[in-house]
């Protein structure tokens, strides 16, 4: 019982628009952690002020691509040098430049500290849809120092702790469709602030028997724009289009854009791409992983939705694999192949080639 207090729940969130702001974070178990890409010069000075020896704690793929060393697994910790300011700061966590000015180094990695809490610090960037990359200084009493700068304080632990956030029903409204006049939105939003999802339910789907379905990620410049650089809108349109014809149906349109990296690191990959890296190349030189999108929130709604058995609109067989390991039975995959051009010809080849994708 926290009564008016924030719960674990409700400090992440804090932390999460924090650090979208440049301001820092506590790690209980002794840390301070700004984000790499909204630290500001007047926040870098001041953790310079702290003395001890602050890291730029990043992904194994970002160190790979920048050839420093990795001592621990997915992450390495590379010790901030005195003589460098913010735009070292930026170089290391941006790829942007990488081709222009290769050389950031020489890159000295660290093996000691705790790596967890340097873990949770890029957790947290990621799950404020930031650049993978987090400044951590450690220090001796977290709580002092986030009651002295007036901080959010979390327990690192919770951040590595990947536990679903409840997802709770808000409203649903009748939402008569092109493809279908018998169509219904349903908003669902989870507990811990972060972005809504919706399921667009077609006809009346009889709940004991598998429901037609399709698990759609936010995809803003082809939904939206019309984007001829992937297959989303195509797609989307021919799953609702599919579910009319049929009569009944539920897409789930999950909040996961630039699958779960969100759009301002999309369009960081999209502009690697223009120098050349495939679509997975892109999101490992950014720091990413090459999927990180969380698909408990689509079987969750599902559930919540009286749903328990799907035929899976989807070319992508770890999709059918993971909904089937949060407890969704999947009947049935039915392709979707729609909407291939000259533009997305390479990238749907690489999901081929590297993801499992099937053509
Ligand atoms: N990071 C990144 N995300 C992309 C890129 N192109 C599209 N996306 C996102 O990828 C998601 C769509 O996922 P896809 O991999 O196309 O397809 P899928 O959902 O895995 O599989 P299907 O069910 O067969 O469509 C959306 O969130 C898009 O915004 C890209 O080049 N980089
Ligand atoms: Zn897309």
């Amino acid at each position: 019982m926290t009564g008016f207090s924030p719960d674990i729940t409700e400090r992440l969130a804090r932390a999460r628009a924090d650090l979208r702001m440049g301001v820092p974070v506590v790690l209980d178990g002794g840390a301070v952690m700004l984000a790499a890409e909204t630290l500001d010069a007047d926040r870098l000075a001041h953790l310079r002020t702290l003395g001890g020896a602050p890291v730029l704690a990043i992904t194994s793929w970002r160190a790979q691509t920048l050839k420093a060393r990795a001592y621990d697994g997915d992450l390495a910790r590379i010790a901030l040098p005195l003589d460098v300011g913010l735009s070292w700061v930026r170089s290391v966590a941006d790829p942007a430049d990488d081709l222009r000015a290769p050389m950031k180094g020489p890159l000295r990695s660290i093996r000691d500290g705790n790596a967890d809490l340097h873990r949770a610090a890029i957790a947290l960037t990621k799950a404020a849809r930031l650049l993978p990359a987090a400044l951590v200084l450690a220090i001796d009493d977290a709580h002092g120092f986030a009651k002295a700068y007036d901080l959010t304080l979390i327990p690192g632990a919770a951040a590595l702790d990947l536990t679903l956030s409840p997802l709770r029903p808000v409203i649903s409204a009748r939402l008569p469709l092109e493809v279908s006049e018998a169509g219904r939105l349903h908003i669902f939003r989870p507990d811990d602030g972060a972005e809504e999802h919706y399921a667009v339910e077609i006809g009346q789907p009889d709940r004991s028997q598998p429901v037609l379905s399709r698990l759609h990620s936010a995809c803003f410049t082809g939904d939206l724009l019309g984007s001829l650089k992937c297959d989303c809108g195509p797609q989307l349109r021919g799953a609702l289009a599919q579910m009319g014809a049929t009569g009944a149906g539920v897409l789930l349109y999950l909040n996961q854009e630039g699958r779960g990296i969100g759009l301002a690191n999309k369009m960081r990959a999209y502009s690697l791409q223009d120098q050349g890296f495939d679509t997975v190349e892109a999101n490992h030189r950014l720091g990413f992983e090459d999927d990180e999108r969380d698909f408990r929130i689509g079987a969750e709604i599902l559930k919540k939705m009286g749903f328990s058995a799907v035929r899976l609109l989807t070319n992508n067989p770890a999709k059918v694999a993971r909904m089937e390991s949060c407890g969704i039975a999947v009947v049935e995959r039915v392709p979707l192949k729609v909407g291939e051009n000259s533009h997305n010809h390479g990238y749907l080849a690489t999901k081929a080639a590297k993801s499992g994708h099937l053509l």
